[in-house]
Order: structure tokens, then C-alpha cells, then sequence
């Protein structure tokens, strides 16, 4: 008997996104929307375009250009937001409407301030409104899991007879917990008599850190969908973790009766773009694509896998596109490995960048003995996605230690002129950040800064995350070297060079 199956809805662009010091602009979003096409999911919450130009300018460029995947907007239950929703929407092949409104006694009292009636009839105007647009349109009562079970239940039919075509159970809070979801979607199933006339999907938050466990009681008490986030991200902890719940189902195939159309040797490069681009890195022990889902430490467990690797390992990497490493790259490696190791690790590359990327990478061949596939990954994201640079980093010269005034000297290129400058700072990261906003003068502040060694050993890659916020935005830059100075001054340099480009030179505020 075939499995059932499960539609996976990816809500990285438009929870994911409401991390915490997360923006993402549009080149970067549709960058993920293309890869999570690549990876299958069925849907891609691609934003909430009301929230504002930019954010309906990145659903409308996703809606025009990525295939495959249905392409949904988020509205409120007003006609207004819907109407916004629908504009940007609109283009695209499949177009769905994802409108909610919250039927929790503690949402309906304190926020929206409206009785029980008034909710139940705008969810109705709502669901309707959405209609006229287009025959897929999914409803959402959020706070679902804290509503009153009748009440909910009665919103859910009436919206399902005004036309809903997914009806969307959400765990907004995370305060649910494995047995009682499921026995909540049941209840759900038993009670709305036209539940079979739409697609029952569920929402989970991972406050209790229960995102999946409740996802996958949901899914077998009935529902048929699963919102998700790649590497769990969203707001407060999160959102279910696509890749957890993905390879929950396909690893448990023996218990779990369901299967999903998830390309799962995309999930480790997926994961890896979307922390890449929005900043947030990957706890080392997380599930599935943390550094060490794979690692053996201990010499029983060493011993074990040496002699059958599923004595202590429960997936084999490769399934999520973690491809082990024969070939060791080095300085006498040429283009023809360099690029098949690429291909391995999932990065098509044209002649033109697979130049810029192979230059790079013998550049660190020089400085290092050997190249593993994190180094690779690094060169390919600093090489391959690039924006234009304004700026860019010629020299620096620091002095530092324990009894001196830490100073740096930067020589940065602005367009053709090159400026030198020097600043004094509490360290030498603080003193090149310095130097380097008296060179561009504009006027940002170091939100978050983050250094991390994307490999082990004395001469391992440092990866630097600097935030900077500039009227309101934030801009993400990543920088990688061995030294972690020049990451850093990277980092900075690499989120001035995306503001500019944002927000263009000519309306910049600079420092006066
Ligand atoms: C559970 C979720 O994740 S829901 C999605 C959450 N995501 C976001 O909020 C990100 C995008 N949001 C935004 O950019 C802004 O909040 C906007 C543009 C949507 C609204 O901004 P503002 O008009 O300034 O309102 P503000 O955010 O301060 O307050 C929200 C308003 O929406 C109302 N509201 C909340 N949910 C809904 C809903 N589903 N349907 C209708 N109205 C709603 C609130 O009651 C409040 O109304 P009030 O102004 O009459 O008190
Ligand atoms: C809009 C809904 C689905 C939501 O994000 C939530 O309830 O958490």
C-alpha cells in the first residue's frame, strides 16, 4: 500500500524571517526561495507583503520567479491586507492566500479586543474576500491550541464553508504538548463535519522545544500539512525544523505510514545557505545538520562505527547531501578536482565564477595544508554570492597587546580612490570598525557580532556574522580568513557593501 502523503509548507521567508535581528533582503530571499524549490517543498510562505514595500517587493519577485512550489502570502483577516497579499501574489503559476486571525480567549480579549461573533464573522469575510481572488486560500485561527475547543471548531467549519481550502491549526505559542496536540487534532477531525473538504495542516512552535514532537502527533491524528522552518528558525524559538521533520518521517518510514516529496540530499545545502544568509548559525549538536550529528567521539562509539556504521548512526549523511570526503584538496589540486568536489557538495558553477572561486582557493591553499568541504563551502559563499562591492578591503595593518592602545591603519577602495585611515578602540576588532567608518562614513551601529572557526586546527578558517543597523534595518555581513581581524574588518565591509547597494548612495546618510 503506497504511504500517505504529507505537504510540507516552508515558512522560512515569513516566520523564519520574524527571528530576532533577522532581514533578509530580496535578492536573498529569492536566492532561498530558489533552493527551497530545489529541495521540494509543496509551498513557500514567501512573506507578509503589508508589512512593508520591501517585504511585497521580495513575495512579487519570488511569485515571478521561482517555479514548482506553490508561492503563499500572509495577510490579517482584513480585506486590505488580503488585497496587498493578493497583489504580490498574483504572478505566480500557483498563488495561495494564507489569511488568519486569532480565536484564543487571551488573543480575542487583549489584542484584538473583540467578542467571540465578531471574530467568527470577519474569519467568514475574511476566507470570503480571499475567494474572489483565487480558489487556494488557507485560514489560520491562531492560538489555536489555547482556543476554546467548540468555539474553534465552529470558526474552522464556518471558514471552511466560506471557502478555505487549507485550514491551518497553529501551536502559536508553543505551549502545546505531543499527546495533547494530537488528541487536539483529532477532536478537530471528529467535530467539524466538513474537515474532509479541505487540507488539515498544522503550525507548531518550539517554546517547549516540543516544535516536531508535536508535528508528528499531529500528522498521526490527521493532519495532512506541516509548516516549517529550515534549521527551526522563527519567532521566539522557532518554528518545526523542516529537516528534522523530514527525516523524522523518511528515517521512521517503519512507524510512521506518510512520506513527503522532499529532496532530502538538498537539506544539508539548504540549511547551510539559510544560515548563511540570515546570520543565525547552527548549534553544533543540532539535529541533522549540526556540526557533530555526524561525529563519533568516543572510542566505543568509534570502534562501532568502524565496523558497521549503523551500530551508533541512525541515517547515513548522505541522504541529507553531506557528502563524505575522499579526495584531500591542497595547494597542487587543480580545476578539475576543484570543480567535481563542487558538484559533490551541490554548487553549479559557470567558468566565471568557478575562476573567481578556484583563485581564492588557492590563495588559502597557500596559508593552509588542507581544504575541507567547510573551507569550500566558505570560499563559494564569499566568491559566488556577492553583491557589488563599493568597498572593498586593500590593507590593514593593527597593533594590539596588553599594554597598548589597540590601533588600526585600513586602506579601503571607494569605487577607483583608495582612503587610508586610522582609529583607536576598546580592542583591534572595535579599532577596525572604527577605522573603517571613517572611511565610509555612514552611519551605522554594530548590532551583533559573532566570530566562529568554520574548522578545527591552529589554522582554521575564522567566519565572522556583524550586524549593522542603519535607519531601521539591519544588514548582515559574513567574512572569512585565517585571520580573524581581516574577518572581521570582511564582515563589517561586506554589510556596508549590501546597505549600499539597498538603500543606493545617493540617498545614504553619511556622518557629518
Ligand atoms: C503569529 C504570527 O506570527 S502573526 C504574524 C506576525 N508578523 C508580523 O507582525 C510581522 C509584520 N507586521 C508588521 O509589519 C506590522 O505589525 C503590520 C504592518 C502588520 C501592522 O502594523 P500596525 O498597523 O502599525 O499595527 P501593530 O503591529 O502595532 O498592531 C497590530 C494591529 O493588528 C491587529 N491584528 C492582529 N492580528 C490581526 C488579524 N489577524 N486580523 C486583523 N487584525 C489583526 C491588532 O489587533 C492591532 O490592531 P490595532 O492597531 O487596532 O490595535
Ligand atoms: C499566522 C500563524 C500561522 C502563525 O504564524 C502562528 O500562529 O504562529
Amino acid at each position: 500500500m503506497v504511504s500517505k502523503r504529507v505537504y510540507i509548507f516552508d515558512t522560512t521567508l515569513r516566520d523564519g524571517e520574524q527571528s530576532p535581528g533577522v532581514s533578509l533582503n530580496i535578492n536573498e530571499k529569492l536566492e532561498i526561495a530558489t533552493q527551497l524549490a530545489r529541495l521540494g517543498v509543496d509551498i513557500i510562505e514567501a512573506g507578509f507583503p503589508i508589512a512593508s514595500e520591501g517585504d511585497f517587493q521580495a513575495v512579487r519577485t519570488i511569485a515571478e520567479n521561482v517555479e514548482g512550489p506553490t508561492i503563499a502570502a500572509l495577510a490579517r483577516i482584513d480585506p486590505q491586507d488580503i488585497d496587498r497579499a493578493w497583489e504580490a501574489v498574483k504572478v505566480a503559476k500557483k498563488p495561495r492566500i494564507h489569511t488568519f486571525i486569532a480565536t484564543s480567549d487571551i488573543h480575542m480579549k487583549y489584542k484584538l479586543q473583540l467578542p467571540r461573533e465578531t471574530v467568527l464573522e470577519l474569519a467568514v469575510k475574511g476566507v470570503k474576500h480571499a475567494r474572489q481572488y483565487t480558489d487556494d486560500v488557507e485560514f489560520s485561527p491562531e492560538d489555536a491550541s489555547r482556543s476554546d475547543l467548540d468555539f474553534l471548531c465552529q470558526v474552522v467549519e464556518a471558514a471552511i464553508d466560506a471557502g478555505a481550502t487549507t485550514v491551518n491549526i497553529p501551536d502559536t505559542v508553543g505551549y502545546a504538548t505531543p499527546e495533547e496536540f494530537g488528541q487536539f487534532i483529532a477532536a478537530i477531525r471528529r467535530k467539524v463535519s466538513n474537515i474532509d473538504r479541505t487540507i488539515l495542516s498544522v503550525h507548531c512552535h518550539n517554546d517547549l522545544g516540543l516544535a516536531v514532537a508535536n508535528s508528528l502527533a499531529a500528522i498521526a491524528n490527521g493532519a495532512q500539512q506541516v509548516e516549517c522552518a529550515v534549521n527551526g528558525i522563527g519567532e521566539r524559538a522557532g518554528n518545526t525544523a523542516l529537516e528534522e521533520m523530514v527525516m523524522a518521517l523518511y528515517t521512521r518510514k517503519d512507524f510512521y505510514d506518510y512520506h513527503t516529496e522532499i529532496n532530502t540530499k538538498e537539506i544539508y545545502r539548504t540549511s547551510k545557505q539559510v544560515s548563511s544568509l540570515t546570520g543565525m548559525s547552527i548549534q553544533s549538536n543540532k539535529a541533522i545538520v549540526g556540526r557533530n550529528a555526524f561525529a563519533h567521539e568516543s572510542g566505543i562509539h568509534q570502534d562501532g562505527v568502524l565496523k558497521e556504521r549503523t551500530t551508533y548512526e541512525i541515517m547515513n549523511p548522505e541522504m541529507i547531501g553531506l557528502v563524505q570526503n575522499n579526495i584531500v584538496l591542497g595547494k597542487h589540486s587543480g580545476r578539475h578536482a576543484f570543480r567535481q568536489r563542487l558538484e559533490e557538495l551541490g554548487f553549479e558553477v559557470d567558468k566565471t565564477e568557478l575562476d573567481k572561486a578556484f583563485t581564492r582557493f588557492k590563495s588559502m591553499a597557500d596559508r593552509k595544508k588542507e581544504i575541507s568541504d567547510k573551507d569550500i563551502e566558505a570560499i563559494v559563499e564569499a566568491e559566488i554570492r556577492r553583491i557589488p562591492e563599493k568597498f572593498q578591503l586593500e590593507h590593514m595593518h593593527i597593533s594590539s597587546g596588553n599594554r597598548i592602545v589597540p590601533t588600526a591603519t585600513v586602506g579601503i577602495t571607494d569605487g577607483e580612490t583608495l582612503i587610508e585611515e586610522a582609529a583607536c578602540g576598546e580592542g583591534p576588532v572595535d579599532a577596525v570598525f572604527k577605522a573603517i567608518d571613517k572611511v565610509t562614513n555612514i552611519k551605522v551601529s554594530l548590532m551583533y557580532y559573532n566570530l566562529s572557526a568554520v574548522t578545527g586546527g591552529k589554522d582554521a578558517i575564522g567566519e565572522v556574522t556583524a550586524k549593522l543597523k542603519y535607519a531601521d534595518q539591519v544588514y548582515i555581513g559574513r567574512g572569512i580568513s585565517t585571520d580573524i581581524i581581516e574577518a572581521s574588518a570582511k564582515a563589517y565591509i561586506n554589510a556596508l557593501n549590501k546597505l549600499v547597494f539597498e538603500v543606493g548612495e545617493d540617498d545614504l546618510q553619511r556622518i557629518v
